[in-house]
């Protein structure tokens, strides 16, 4: 299926103050919005994924599995300042003819969510049954069930957090190091920054799985082996892969975006901000995440109204949710099963 856009030829204010002229925001649907409109679910797309949701999270999302689009009505949109889409870095600035590169405004997770939510009403979505989203996903998804909560049915947090930690911001910050050292970075074209996206993307691997993904799936077989590693190979292989299908500039405006997020922010407190959330919440949690780590989903849980707290055990660390569909689909499965609400649960699934 192919990317459908969507045009907002008004001005869009950002958090920052900053105004883009206009937005465009690339996006899929899946199946048929019911007379009813209360079958629609939402997926808010983690860091370097796109709209495409059955593409990339297949075993979750797709005919015969959990969320079908003979059941459901699926939307996706490509996040604002990615590079499926959506309006970004390299788009066009009208006052110039150019793209922006590293004018484009600061944006966070609220002007995601704020731009999403212009898409939902223009393609008419009086409500969402489901807000689905891990990791950066599930930081919009927090935002936007705060921000617009009786629009929000059900909620599914998955490895996400309340607010970006040092850590997190530290690992970003690291690689934006490695792209700023590459000098075509600041020269402005298309491609600027390449080697240093590659050695980004690279790092971040490192915090996306762990000492066991890496000592399972790269062991050396042959004791002699001196270089040439297969873990060394792997990281440049990686490094590669994700040039070949994003963009600098992107990167370096999303991983900033990850780094404000923070829903506590002119609200008072995180907690006053998260319990304006009505809807029934599931947050989940993957045994292994570096990056956002248990803590962090029992944190969520503890301050979202009666939401539910589950638990599951991968070797892939944070990427598990993107991998580990089998333990989703039976946690997801649970929760939509479960009548417990109004009071916190705990669902544990070993994958
Ligand atoms: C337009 C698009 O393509 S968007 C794609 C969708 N992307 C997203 O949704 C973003 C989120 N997704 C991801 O980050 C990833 O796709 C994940 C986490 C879901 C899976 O990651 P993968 O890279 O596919 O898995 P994994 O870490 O096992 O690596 C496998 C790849 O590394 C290669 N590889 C494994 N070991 C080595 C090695 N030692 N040396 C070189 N290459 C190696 C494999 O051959 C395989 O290559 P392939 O991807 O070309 O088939
Ligand atoms: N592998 C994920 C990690 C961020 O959640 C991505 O590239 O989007």
């Amino acid at each position: 299926m192919s990317t459908q856009l969507y045009k907002y030829d008004k001005p869009f204010e950002l958090e920052s103050g900053a105004v883009l002229p206009g937005l465009e925001l690339g996006y899929h649907t899946y199946g048929t919005l019911n007379a009813g409109k209360d079958n629609v679910v939402w997926v808010c797309h983690a860091f370097t994924a796109n709209s495409d949701v059955l593409d990339w999270w297949k075993g979750l999302f797709g005919m015969g599995y959990y969320f079908n689009p003979e059941d459901h009505y699926i939307v996706c949109v490509n996040m604002l300042g990615s590079a499926y889409g959506s309006s970004g870095p390299l788009s066009i600035d009208p006052a110039t003819g150019q793209p922006y590169y590293l004018t484009f405004p600061q944006i966070t997770t609220r002007d995601m969510v704020k731009s999403q939510q212009l898409m939902a009403k223009a393609i008419g979505i009086d409500s969402i049954q489901t807000l689905i989203g891990g990791s950066l996903g599930g930081q919009q998804a927090s935002e936007w069930a705060i921000m617009e909560p009786g629009f929000i049915k059900n909620l599914i947090l998955i490895a996400s957090n309340a607010k970006h930690s040092p850590w997190g911001i530290a690992f970003n910050e690291s690689q934006r190091l490695a792209i700023a050292a590459d000098p075509t970075f600041e020269q402005g074209m298309p491609d600027g920054g390449s080697k240093g996206l590659k050695a980004a993307r690279a790092m971040a691997l490192l915090s996306y799985r762990g000492y066991k993904t890496y000592g399972i799936s790269q062991h050396e077989d042959n004791e002699d082996v001196v270089d040439n590693y297969k873990a060394a190979s792997y990281q440049n292989y990686q490094g590669d892969k994700l040039v070949k299908r994003f963009n600098a500039y992107s990167y370096w405006y999303l991983t900033k975006s990850m780094d404000s997020h923070n829903v506590g922010r002119n609200r008072e407190t995180i907690e006053k901000a998260l319990s304006a959330i009505t809807a029934r919440t599931l947050v989940v949690a993957i045994d292994s995440d570096l990056l956002f780590p248990v803590e962090e989903q029992k944190y969520l849980a503890k301050n979202i109204p009666g939401a539910i707290y589950a638990e599951f055990d991968s070797y892939y660390g944070h990427d598990g949710f993107l991998i580990e569909t089998e333990a989703l689909t039976n946690i997801i499965t649970a929760f939509f099963n479960t009548a417990i609400n109004g009071h916190t649960a705990q669902i544990h699934q070993t994958a």
